[in-house]
């Protein structure tokens, strides 16, 4: 039976007349395909992709398997509908805390029309993409078996700072994260850090970024996924990236793709400043007026 995702934490949310994706027992997640040519373009490079042999596999695991696409009926009611048939990245996980990450300064591809990019240029001014080349879409923070996932709604990401970005990757890797708590970063060293921690794949794949000409990857994000009660019995977090939405890439012509790159770069930093100063805090609290307290320091936008 087809089911709402549970852990799906950014993008267009299946349910009440609304279009989005769906999941099976089995491990499948279907994702409508969007209008215009968004839909077209995300199959035409998952296929593209699927069968380009240049692909190296230690690079290919950073994406979801691609099943090609199926008939189903859509989730908002409206009839039939075309869906990508893509691997569940959720499957196999309980609790898993996972953060939506859209890399890139710029989330528009060439070919946009003028409207388009109007939209996302005011978006990416907007929030930190144009600062920082990323910006954080949205996250779930597992806590405990009592209170369950923070999960702030879309809202809550809108008016990030480079601050809020810093304390939330923070928080990500607490064992108390939650809106109004400082960050331990208790488990930045196994999730984030070690041979096969975030930041060494996040590394692989920025290497195959600087010398990949093949696709440019606008509006993609980052799904960095772990789960805390593995890494509080001192196992392996399963901590993983991958990477999610194509609806914006576009043919690489023989270029490297630098809006990606500096992107990646730039969070790689933020990420490797969290393993070498884990006890610093994102506002320092000392620094702030009450008027001026961040988000963190309130339940706005809570989606408890
Ligand atoms: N293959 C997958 N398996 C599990 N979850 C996924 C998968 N792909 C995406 N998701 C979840 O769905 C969310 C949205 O995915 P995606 O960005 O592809 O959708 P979208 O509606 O195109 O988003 P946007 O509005 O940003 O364009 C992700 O943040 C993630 O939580
Ligand atoms: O990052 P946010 O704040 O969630 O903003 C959304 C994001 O830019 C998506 O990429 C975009 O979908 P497309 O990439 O498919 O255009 C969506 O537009 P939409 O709501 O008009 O679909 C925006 O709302």
């Amino acid at each position: 039976m087809l089911k709402i995702p549970v852990h799906q934490v950014a993008g267009h949310h299946a349910g009440d007349r609304k279009l989005g994706p769906l999941v099976d027992d089995s491990g499948r997640f279907y994702k409508p395909l969007q209008s215009d040519d968004r839909g077209s373009n995300e199959l035409s490079f998952y296929t593209s992709f699927s069968s380009n042999m240049k692909i190296p596999d230690h690079i290919r695991r950073f994406f979801p398997t691609f099943h090609g696409t199926q008939l189903l009926e859509a989730s908002d009611g409206s009839g039939l509908l075309p869906h990508l048939v893509l691997q569940d990245l959720s499957m196999g996980h309980l609790n898993p805390s996972i953060m939506d990450i859209k890399i890139g300064s710029r989330t528009w591809p060439p070919q946009a029309s003028e409207d388009y990019v109007a939209k996302c240029l005011k978006r990416d001014r907007e929030s930190t993409s144009v600062p920082l080349g990323f910006r954080i879409s949205g996250f779930q923070i597992y806590r405990t078996k009592e209170t369950g996932f923070w999960k702030p709604n879309r809202q809550f990401f809108l008016s990030f700072s480079a601050d809020d970005v810093r304390s939330a990757l923070r928080k990500f890797v607490s064992s108390n994260g939650s809106a109004d708590s400082d960050p331990d970063c208790a488990f930045a060293s196994v999730v984030y850090g070690g041979s096969t921690g975030i930041l060494a794949q996040l590394l692989e794949l920025k290497a195959w970024f600087e010398d990949q000409t093949i696709f440019h990857f606008y509006s993609c994000s980052v799904l960095m996924t772990f789960e805390k009660e593995l890494a509080l019995e001192g196992r392996s977090s399963g901590a993983e990236i991958k990477l999610v939405d194509f609806a914006h890439v576009v043919e690489g012509r023989g270029v490297i793709d630098h809006n990606f790159l500096g992107g990646l770069c730039s969070l790689i930093k933020f990420i490797s400043e969290i393993l070498t100063t884990p006890d610093e805090c994102y506002p320092p609290k000392s620094c702030l007026q009450d008027s001026e307290k961040s988000h963190f320091c309130s339940d706005d936008g809570v989606n408890e």
